[in-house]
């Protein structure tokens, strides 16, 4: 991977962006950062805090404000937020110099990897799934509109996964 472009996962919650940019980022020697734990950090309260006391809106400023940053530096793997597309600014300053890995799964994935895990605030609800759902179809053609590379996480665990990413992006800068 000789080129210097910042390297972002999108994609619903739960999809495994965290887990995937992490090893990416280590098998190409690259820094790993994450919009969701950038913004905790500089909020210095969790994502859960945010929402009840800013509301999501004020979680998007936070969003918003990391994404611009993080998309100024070079040669970064940057797991984003699964909501960080709905910001026209955000798919702006993603798509101005970022290669974009779109991570998909069935709703029944997405429903089960997310079971266990209280910190996502959007899922603190009776039908989680029916919020996944709805989420993952409003989403979608933001999603699929900035992707270079799309992958199916369904079948594969994170490392398999990260060696087919690696070779669809040798393809990706072969074809640039
Ligand atoms: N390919 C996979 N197969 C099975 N489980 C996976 C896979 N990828 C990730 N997981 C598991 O799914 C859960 C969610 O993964 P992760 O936190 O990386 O998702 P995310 O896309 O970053 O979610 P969010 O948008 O909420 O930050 C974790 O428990 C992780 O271990
Ligand atoms: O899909 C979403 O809107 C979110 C996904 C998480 O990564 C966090 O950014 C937050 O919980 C909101
Ligand atoms: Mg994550």
């Amino acid at each position: 991977m000789k080129s210097r472009q910042n390297i972002f996962l999108i994609g619903p919650m739960g999809v495994g962006k965290t887990t995937i940019g992490r090893l990416l980022a280590d098998r190409l020697g690259r820094h790993f950062y994450d919009t969701d734990r950038v913004v905790e950090e500089r909020t210095g309260a969790d994502i859960p805090w945010i929402f009840d006391v800013e509301g999501e809106a004020g979680f998007r400023r936070r969003e918003q404000a990391v994404c611009a940053e993080l998309a100024q530096e070079q040669a970064l793997v940057i797991a984003t937020g699964g909501g960080i597309v709905i910001n026209e600014e955000n798919r702006k300053a993603i798509r101005r110099d970022g290669i974009v890995i779109f991570l998909s799964a069935t709703v029944d994935q997405l429903v089960d990897r997310t079971a266990k895990d209280t910190r996502r605030p959007l899922l603190q609800n009776d039908n989680p799934r029916n919020v996944i759902a709805e989420i993952f179809e409003t989403r979608l053609p933001l999603y699929q509109e900035l992707a270079d590379i799309t992958v199916a996480t369904d079948r594969s665990a994170p490392r398999l996964l990260v060696n087919d990413i690696l070779r669809q992006l040798d393809q990706h800068n072969e074809n640039a």
